[in-house]
């Protein structure tokens, strides 16, 4: 059961194995040696669903990292109606307030790119007018490390899983063809002064009205920036400042509870997503996550949501069948599986329209059905 409540549960003070509060620390350049670090990683996805990963080599400060940031930052500094020229989001674009098409809304305001060179460069014409190549080149080398470091992650859970093909993983999102996105997620401080600020810039954009989302009463006790969801692609590799926020939902004794992850600007929280839960058979798990947005401080994220081409098949791996764990989800193709997800809100649980059971009785996918 879903803890209905936005008080996150106190940490526990590290165990011996690297997880502290439920939550893993995968340290990437530890001594021990290429195979004990694949059976790390894959603990931590079957187990979690997310990890921690420290000395990972991607953006040491003033590197990629910092030069997006200061990027991102100096373009939500913008006057609202500089940054409207970049939306309103067609998914993709700026977008405040409003996620997705279907009524779900957040205490934030956000970049969505295409992370591919063509798509980043046309994109940068309404992001960075006076020298839109100064963003895209930033955006690009950003982007090339960090999928550097999804494939490094995602060939370590082929090894740890045992994979014939160990590189099956990686290779889906290194197609030319891959669909993968980054979003830069920018939350304003929660206090008077500041929120009132955000709510004009919000009012400046196209009057989208919005449902109230996520089942999540934010009177309980914050401010809903990013509602509970889980991400749809394969692996997602989420970047922060030093403002807390991300919280995940994990099971402890039998009961989901929210955990608070606190903020490390210098590491990556990496997610499984919804694809790899699916191509693994369900024996790495698509973890749920929201922030609650009540910092006094804004809150910069970035998060890179590695994912196949839309004509990829997703289908459990042989390896991953067995008499004892029979297959789970009926086989089905990222662009199927983006239409369906397109027509949800955030919140729903949209592999289960999936399950094999329930393959006989399509009724339900793609209609947009709600929660
Ligand atoms: C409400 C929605 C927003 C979203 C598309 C969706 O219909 C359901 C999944 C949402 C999500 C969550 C993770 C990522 O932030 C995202 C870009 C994605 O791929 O799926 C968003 C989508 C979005 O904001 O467009
Ligand atoms: O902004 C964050 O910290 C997380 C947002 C998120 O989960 C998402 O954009 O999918
Ligand atoms: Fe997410």
């Amino acid at each position: 059961m879903v803890v209905p409540s936005t008080t996150p549960v106190a940490l526990s003070p590290p165990r011996h194995d690297g997880v502290s509060g439920g939550i893993p620390t995968v340290d990437m350049s530890a001594p021990g040696g290429r195979g004990a670090l694949a059976r790390q990683v894959a603990r931590a996805c079957a187990e979690r669903g997310f990890f921690r990963a420290v000395n990972h080599g991607v953006a040491p400060a003033g590197g990629a990292g910092a030069r997006l940031d200061a990027a991102a930052a100096a373009f939500f500094a913008l006057p609202p109606r500089d940054k409207q020229r970049a939306g309103p989001p067609s998914p993709l674009g700026y977008g405040c307030r409003a996620i997705g098409f279907n009524g779900d809304a957040g205490e934030l305001e956000y970049l969505l790119l295409q992370a591919n060179p063509a798509a980043v460069a046309h994109r940068a014409r309404s992001i960075d007018a006076d020298d839109p190549s100064r963003f895209s080149n930033v955006v690009n080398e950003y982007v090339g490390a960090v999928r550097q470091l999804a494939c490094e992650i995602l060939d370590l859970l082929g090894e740890g899983l045992g994979l014939k093909d160990t590189r099956y993983f990686s290779k889906l999102i290194t197609d030319t063809d891959s669909d993968s996105l980054l979003r830069i997620n920018h939350y304003p401080p929660a206090c008077t002064i500041h929120k009132l600020d955000h709510d004009d810039q919000c009012k400046m954009k196209s009057g989208v009205r919005t449902k109230t989302s996520n089942g999540v009463n934010p009177s309980a006790g914050g401010r809903i920036g990013f509602g509970e969801h889980s991400d749809p692609q394969i692996l997602s590799l989420l970047r922060a400042n030093d403002v807390d926020g991300l919280q995940v939902l994990l099971n402890s004794e039998g009961k989901e509870v929210w955990v608070q992850v606190p903020a490390d600007p210098s590491a990556f929280f990496v997610n499984v997503g919804d694809l790899l839960q699916a191509l693994t058979n369900g024996k790495l798990i698509s973890v749920r996550h929201r922030v609650i947005a009540s910092a006094c401080r804004p809150r910069l994220s970035t998060i890179y949501f590695a994912a196949p081409p839309l004509h990829a098949r997703i289908s459990a791996l042989p390896e991953m069948i067995t008499t004892s764990s029979p297959r789970q989800y009926r086989p089905f193709t990222w662009a199927e599986y983006k239409k369906t997800m397109y027509s949800l809100r955030l919140s729903h649980s949209r592999l289960n329209l999936y399950r094999a059971a329930a393959a006989d009785d399509n009724s339900n996918v793609g209609k947009g059905e709600q929660e």
